[in-house]
C-alpha cells in the first residue's frame, strides 16, 4: 500500500477561494479592503520570488497590497521607521517582514516593533505567548497550513501520538503548540533527541520541519501514520542535466511513502499553504480589527 498524497496545491487553492469570498462580503457588506503590507530587505533570490508571489495572490482575492523593498544595507532605524508608518495606516491590517533579514539588522527588535494586531506571520512574542497561553492570537502561517490538512485528513486529532521534528520559533514550537491544543500527545525531537528513530515511530503523526536534507527515512514512520514534510531543501539533480538542481524535504518520500498513511511532498505540499494562510491571516487581521466575526473556515 502507498500512502496518500496530501495535494497542498490544491488545498491551497481551496484556501485562496475562501479568502476571495470572504474578501468580497467584507467589500460588499462592510465597504472594507483587508490589506497587507509585506517588506522585504536586500535581494535574496529565495525571498524575493516568495515576496513577489505574495503579493500577486493577495491582488488576485482582491485584497490591497503594499511592497516595501529596501535596500540590503538600510539602517535598522529606517526600518523601524517603516514599521511604526504600516502600524499607523489605517489601510494596512497585515504586516510581514520577509525573513531572513541581513546581518546587521535585529530580527527580534524588528518582529517585535510591529503592532500584535497586524503581526500576519504570528511571530510577535505577545502573539507567541498568547497561543501558548490558549488565548486568540495570530497563528504563524505554515503552522496553521499543516493544522488545516491534518484536520481535513484526520478530521479530529484527539488523543493521537504527534511528534514534530525541529524546535524552532517559526515552525517547530508553534505547530507544537497546535498540536496540544487539539489534544495530541505532543513530543518535540531534535537534533539532540536520543533514539530519535523510536520516537518518530510512536508518532500517528510526524511533522518534519528540522531543515535537514531527507533526514527521516521510512523505516522511522509507523504504518499508517499522516507525515507532513514542511522540509524544503535543494539538492544537485545530475539526472536532470549539468547543473540542474531539485527541492527535496526533510523525509526520504520514496521510503515514506510504502509506509505511511498520507504525506505531504515536496514541492508542492506545505509550501503553497504557507501562503494561503498568510492571506487568511489578513482577512482575519481585518475581521478583527473592526470588530467583525472571525472569517469561518480560515482560523486556527
Ligand atoms: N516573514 C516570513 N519569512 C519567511 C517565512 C514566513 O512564513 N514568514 N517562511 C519562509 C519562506 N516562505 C514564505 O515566506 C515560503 C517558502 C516556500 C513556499 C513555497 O511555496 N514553496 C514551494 C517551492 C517553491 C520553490 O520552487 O522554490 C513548495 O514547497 O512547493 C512559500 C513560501 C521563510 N521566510
Amino acid at each position: 500500500m502507498t500512502a496518500q498524497i496530501i495535494d497542498g496545491k490544491v488545498f491551497a487553492a481551496t484556501v485562496r477561494e475562501k479568502v476571495a469570498g470572504h474578501v468580497a462580503r467584507l467589500r460588499d457588506d462592510h465597504g472594507l479592503t483587508p490589506g497587507l503590507a509585506v517588506v522585504l530587505v536586500g535581494e535574496d533570490p529565495a525571498s524575493q520570488v516568495y515576496v513577489r508571489s505574495k503579493g500577486k495572490q493577495t491582488v488576485e482575492v482582491g485584497m490591497a497590497s503594499f511592497e516595501h523593498t529596501l535596500d540590503a544595507a538600510t539602517p535598522q532605524a529606517e526600518l523601524l521607521a517603516l514599521i511604526q508608518r504600516l502600524n499607523a495606516d489605517p489601510a494596512v491590517h497585515g504586516i510581514l517582514v520577509q525573513l531572513p533579514l541581513p546581518g546587521h539588522i535585529d530580527e527580534e527588535l524588528v518582529i517585535n516593533a510591529i503592532d500584535p494586531a497586524k503581526d500576519v506571520d504570528g511571530f510577535h512574542i505577545l502573539n507567541v505567548g498568547r497561543l501558548s497561553t490558549g488565548q486568540k492570537s495570530m497563528v504563524p502561517c505554515t503552522p496553521l497550513g499543516c493544522l488545516m490538512m491534518l484536520r481535513d485528513h484526520l478530521g479530529s486529532l484527539s488523543g493521537l501520538n504527534a511528534v514534530v521534528i525541529g524546535r524552532s520559533n517559526i515552525v517547530g514550537k508553534p505547530m507544537a503548540q497546535l498540536l496540544l491544543r487539539e489534544s495530541c500527545t505532543v513530543t518535540i525531537a531534535h537534533s539532540r533527541t536520543k533514539d530519535i528513530a523510536d520516537v518518530v515511530r510512536r508518532a500517528d503523526i510526524v511533522v518534519a520541519a528540522v531543515g535537514r536534507t531527507q533526514m527521516v527515512p521510512g523505516d522511522w514512520i509507523k504504518p499508517g501514520a499522516t507525515v507532513i514534510d514542511v522540509g524544503i531543501n535543494r539538492i544537485d539533480a545530475p539526472e536532470k542535466g549539468e547543473g540542474k538542481t531539485r527541492l527535496v524535504g526533510d523525509v526520504d518520500f520514496d521510503s515514506a511513502v510504502q509506509v505511511a498513511g498520507a504525506i505531504t511532498p515536496v514541492p508542492g505540499g506545505v509550501g503553497p499553504m504557507t501562503i494561503a494562510c498568510l492571506l487568511a491571516n489578513t482577512v482575519t487581521a481585518c475581521c478583527r480589527a473592526n470588530g467583525l466575526p472571525e472569517p469561518e473556515g480560515l482560523t486556527a
